[in-house]
């Protein structure tokens, strides 16, 4: 009669003989005797005479026979009519096998845990080592994947020599094996596998299982081949075996597998994602080409320049003259030079890290103008640009107040080297609420202090979108450079 060892994660392992729980601590081991094993009483073939046993061990022949029934079987796969017969030659119940190591016996011999399981309840997970027992040479336990609700355990088996690991692991040395376990008598493989669930004849496919034909899976130790792979199929395991720390999983193909439909589906929906992608990139790049945003800084200096050539009258020998634009750093000159040339606003303009230059022609006029940038590094060269220069455009941040005497210091020296060139200082930023007005940058600039040789003038400008038909506008700017530099 059948005895019940345990109820654990929905699975019941039961047991002819003696109880046996998966979570079990190991019995104490006796101290080292000669040890028999004998053979069960299983299958047509005597039992192999009494091996002797060096190593200090307890094991006991048992079986375990138990079958716990639930749910039907997933649609589309039916377990085998019969179940594998355990071969002949020695079979170890689990407990036996797990004390193997443990008792110094060699793990090479395969020792397999059979199940077979059926569709997983919803919600319900199990890993395969939940289903299984622990095996402390495999430092993982060998069991059903898939969360099976009805497990046939069967007897366990040795593998034949013939078995093979699945070739993605790598494979450990093997440990000593123990005479008293060789060679595996009676276990041979089957000479044709099941139809449905035949193993691949690709020699690069992982091994198959002798008797079931299913292919074996590496399986992480330790991991949960249950609650990964496997679980959604449902029982897929049906046999786990363990050799020198390695476990494989065998499963059946088509629990592996997406239905065809599935993988068609999802190669539709793969190639219409990628098509569409492709259109919103076109069309992305379609849309801002034309626009500031898809136009680099460079390249819309580019086309100013060339506009502004093309604007110019024919054989024209008008003279160019040269406005530098200087200040310090964040100031506005980038903007400025973008609002006069292109009449729009930017709202952001990365920081000149050499020069900007834009050539305008106005009114008959040819201007070149020349921004260096105003970070601190830069501005030791800007004296460099000085003789050229026909007229010197500073632009002030209005807001920012603290760096206003850096401001006002940097003026001074460069303007000490040029007492006649005239100077057009830009109050930039008045859109901003907290801006100074013309009149306190006068001051804090000290403009006054620069002599009454030159001429000076002192301009409030923003130049935002807003600002394009103010007083501020920075288009007073242009028709000012234009009066300038048609005088000179
Ligand atoms: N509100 C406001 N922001 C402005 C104005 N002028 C420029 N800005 C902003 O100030 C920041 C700096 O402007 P830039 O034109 O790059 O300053 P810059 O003087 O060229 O700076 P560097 O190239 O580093 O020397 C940018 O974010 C501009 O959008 C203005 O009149 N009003
Ligand atoms: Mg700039």
């Amino acid at each position: 009669m059948l005895q019940g060892v345990g109820e654990t994660w929905g699975c019941s392992i039961m047991s002819p003989t003696a109880p046996m729980s998966p979570m079990s601590p190991m019995p104490p081991m006796s101290p080292p005797s000669p040890h028999r094993l004998h053979s069960p009483a299983v299958g047509a073939a005597p039992p192999p005479a009494a091996i002797p046993c060096p190593a200090p061990c307890h094991l006991r022949q048992q079986h375990l026979s138990g079958r716990v029934h639930v749910p039907p079987l997933q649609q589309g796969w039916e377990p085998p009519a019969t179940p594998p017969q355990p071969p002949q030659g020695w079979d170890l119940a689990w407990d036996e096998a797990t004390r193997l190591p443990a008792a110094g016996l060699s793990w090479d011999h395969r020792v397999l845990c059979v199940f077979s399981g059926t569709k997983q309840p919803e919600g319900r997970g199990h890993s395969a080592g939940q289903y299984g027992h622990s095996v402390p040479g495999c430092q993982t336990r060998c069991g059903a994947g898939g969360g099976s609700e009805q497990l046939q355990h069967q007897p366990h088996h040795r593998l034949p020599p013939s078995f093979s690991p699945s070739p993605h692991l790598p494979v450990p040395p093997s440990p000593p094996r123990h005479p008293s376990l060789l060679p595996l008598p009676s276990l041979h493989p089957p000479t044709t596998p099941p139809p449905t669930l035949g193993p691949s004849p690709n020699p690069r496919s992982p091994p198959t299982h002798p008797t079931s034909g299913l292919p074996s899976f590496p399986f992480k130790l330790g991991g949960d081949a249950g609650g990964g792979r496997h679980r959604r199929g449902g029982g897929v395991a049906h046999l786990a075996g363990c050799r020198a720390g390695r476990l494989h999983i065998w499963a059946a193909q088509r629990r592996m597998a997406p239905p065809r439909a599935l993988r068609d589906l999802t190669l539709a929906l793969g190639a219409a994602v990628v098509a569409l992608g492709s259109l919103l990139f076109i069309a992305w790049k379609l849309y801002f080409r034309d626009t500031e945003l898809g136009a680099s800084w460079d390249s819309w200096w580019e086309r100013e320049v060339k506009e502004l050539r093309d604007r110019a009258p024919p054989g024209s020998t008008v003279e160019w003259k040269q406005v530098l634009v200087l200040g310090l750093d964040g100031a506005g000159k980038s903007s400025v030079l973008h609002y006069i040339c292109s009449q729009t606003a930017r709202k952001r303009i990365p920081p000149t890290l050499g020069f900007n230059s834009a050539q305008l022609h106005v009114e008959g006029l040819e201007m070149d103008l020349l921004e260096v940038g105003g970070s601190q590094n830069l501005r030791a060269y800007w004296s460099h640009y000085l003789s050229g220069a026909h007229v010197l455009v500073f632009v002030v941040d209005s807001v920012d107040r603290e760096r206003l005497l850096t401001a006002r210091q940097e003026l001074h020296a460069l303007l000490a080297q040029e007492p006649r060139l005239p100077l057009v200082v830009l109050a930039n930023k008045q859109d901003k609420s907290d801006a100074l007005s013309a009149e306190e940058l006068r001051e804090e600039l000290a403009l006054q202090a620069l002599g009454s040789q030159r001429e000076l003038f002192l301009l409030p400008t923003s130049a935002t979108w807003a600002s394009l038909s103010t007083a501020t506008s920075v288009l007073h700017l242009r028709s000012l450079l234009v009066s300038l530099l048609s005088q000179s």
